[in-house]
């Protein structure tokens, strides 16, 4: 048997998402917050003799072709280092799918930092971001992981200190939501920018309370107005005690920040009435293992 690599491809959460303005490329200039959460799928690498890239997963949204974030990883490695290699990539889905928690990226990211061992690429994490960038906005963050400020398209990461610990629960409705849709809807001189430099603040501080006051995300302006059941859950949420509620990314999943443990509970079964895919999980901020 040839050489097997396992990695983990954790979720983000985006604590804060503010868009600056539209820039000529099609892109929009952001500034978010970015953080991991525990909640991660599970990658495995094996290598192949013949030269081929093939997916493996059993989750019927996620696609086994070159659509596939992590295919696309594995072939712009392959290509740009004239690996002659292949790679069988397993994937063990535990991130909803489109969902607005980078699940596609991270899966991404996570190719990158086990091919760059399997293959024996020697490469920085600092290179494998500026790779993965080259795949989508988020997967910069997501090779690095931990808790940064993210600006330019998303993929100019600045790390900062991670957020005190604390529970995120995390609700997702049955709609799935294009992130392409949520930016070309968005209507900048309606929207309340978040005070993302209050936030940064809050975490240097290991401020909890000023963490969930300072909570925004400029997209929830559009997806809110798309799909009043994203609103509905948010409002669900506070009434159960959540003591900081947020859309993440382009959403459709709603997340709560919850200081207590005491209060899980209630929270997780008030949400699972109306909501079929809800987890409790912890908030990482932690780097991901190169
Ligand atoms: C919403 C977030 O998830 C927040 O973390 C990201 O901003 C989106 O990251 P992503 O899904 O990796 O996005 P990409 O795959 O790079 O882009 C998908 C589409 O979203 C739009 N897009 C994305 C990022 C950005 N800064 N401006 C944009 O306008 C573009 O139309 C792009 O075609
Ligand atoms: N490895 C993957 N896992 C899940 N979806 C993938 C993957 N690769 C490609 N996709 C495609 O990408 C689409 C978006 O999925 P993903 O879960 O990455 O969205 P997301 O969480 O909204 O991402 P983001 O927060 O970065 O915008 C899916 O509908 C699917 O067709």
């Amino acid at each position: 048997m040839g050489n097997r690599i396992l990695v983990k491809a954790p979720a983000k959460i985006n604590l804060s998402l503010d868009v600056l303005h539209k820039r000529d490329d099609g892109f929009h200039e952001v500034k978010m917050i970015m953080t991991t959460i525990d909640l991660a799928d599970r990658i495995e690498l094996d290598e192949l003799q013949d030269d081929k890239i093939t997916i493996v997963s059993q989750n019927r949204f996620v696609p086994d072709d070159d659509r596939n974030l992590a295919y696309q990883a594995a072939k712009l490695l392959k290509e740009r280092f004239a690996v002659k290699k292949g790679v069988s990539i397993s994937i063990s889905k535990i991130i909803p799918v489109a969902a607005g928690l980078a699940g596609g990226s991270s899966d991404a990211a996570a190719t990158l930092r086990g091919l760059n061992k399997l293959w024996n690429l020697g490469l920085s994490i600092d290179k494998l971001a500026e790779i993965g960038a080259e795949i989508g906005s988020d997967v910069s963050f997501c090779v690095y992981g931990g808790t940064a400020i993210a600006t330019g398209r998303g993929e100019k990461i600045e790390h900062i200190s991670s957020p005190p610990p604390c529970w995120v629960i995390l609700a997702k409705p049955t709609i799935g939501v294009s992130t392409a849709d949520v930016y070309r809807n968005l209507k900048l001189d309606q929207v309340e920018h978040p005070n993302i430099d209050a936030m940064v603040q809050a975490i240097h501080n290991h401020d909890f309370k000023g963490i969930c006051t300072n909570v925004g995300n400029v997209l929830e302006s559009v997806t809110l107005k798309m799909h009043p059941e994203v609103n509905h859950i948010k409002m669900q949420m506070q009434r159960f005690g959540a003591d900081a509620v947020l859309m993440s990314g382009s959403g459709p999943t709603v997340y709560g920040l919850v200081q207590y443990q005491s209060r899980l509970q209630r929270i997780y079964n008030g949400l699972r009435g109306f909501c079929d895919q809800v987890y409790a999980v912890r908030l990482l901020g932690n780097r991901n293992e190169s």
